[in-house]
């Protein structure tokens, strides 16, 4: 689904150049539900931001679906982002004078195709995420959990390859933030959706079934769950953030 090979990213500030991102590889497979963890400035939405075709990179490759994205033009790159990946961000992104329902149907609406299978499918994703019932209320009257909810269905209404979300439990209570993080999985049981999430928040990735800890720009370890649980897999997440931060 997506592969990731020798990746480097540097900025230039006046006249230094510093890399951010020293040649990372990794892939996620089809229906994975994966997560960044890393300290602040190791790179990680630099890390989603090239692979979400919004800044370019210099050195190696990220494949998506198997298309290459160094190779495309920029409205290639515009297509592959409003066509085949979802975003859910920190702070939702709703537009306040639509409804949840008008909300969830956004992405089809500016692809123009409103008809009655995204129509059917914008309420199979409510009634997967349980806010049907708020579906003709506004952002305004709807708590953060119940926002990013819609925002997690917005992402997936053009039944796209994978979604990339950043920090999307950052706005919210520890309740709300484990509702929404079962949405996701959620998404990944029911429909098949393949999840690539940064985040701060040790409890979120402990859902995921692997989390990439980066540090300096480089991989530093990655974690799988395969069998424990999840408050297992927590433990083993706090121990190596703890021995990556020099802690142990
Ligand atoms: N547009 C930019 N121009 C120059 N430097 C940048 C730019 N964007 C990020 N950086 C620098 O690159 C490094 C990595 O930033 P990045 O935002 O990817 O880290 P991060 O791990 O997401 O951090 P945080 O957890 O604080 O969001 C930081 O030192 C940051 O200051």
């Amino acid at each position: 689904m997506l592969s990731v090979k020798n990746l480097e990213k540097s900025y230039t500030t006046g006249n230094r150049t510093y890399t951010v991102l020293k040649g990372i590889s990794f892939s996620v497979a089809k229906g994975e539900f994966v997560a960044v963890m890393g300290p602040s400035g190791s790179g990680k939405s630099t890390l989603l931001n090239c692979i979400s075709c919004y800044i370019p990179f210099e050195k190696g490759r990220i494949t998506l679906g198997g298309q290459e994205l160094s190779s495309l033009t920029p409205e290639q790159l515009a297509s592959v982002r409003n066509e085949k990946l979802g975003f859910v961000f920190q702070d939702f992104m709703l537009l306040d004078g639509l409804s949840v329902r008008e909300n969830i149907l956004v992405p089809r609406i500016i692809r123009q195709n409103v008809d009655k299978e995204g129509e059917r499918y914008a309420d199979q994703l409510m009634e997967l995420f349980g806010i049907s019932h708020i579906r003709n209320k506004y952002p305004a009257e709807i708590s953060g959990g119940e926002r990013q909810r819609t925002a997690v269905a917005r992402s997936l209404i053009n039944h796209p390859l994978m979604l990339l979300a950043d920090e999307p439990t950052g706005n919210l209570d520890s309740t709300s933030s484990r509702i929404v993080i079962e949405s996701f999985e959620n998404a990944r049981q029911n429909l098949d959706a393949t999840i690539f999430m940064v985040t701060h928040d040790s409890f979120s990735a402990s859902f995921c079934d692997r989390v990439i800890l980066l540090k300096d720009g480089n991989i530093y370890r990655q974690l799988e769950k395969n069998i424990q649980t999840r408050s297992a897999f927590h433990d083993t997440l706090l121990n190596a953030i703890k021995e990556m931060s020099g802690d142990m």
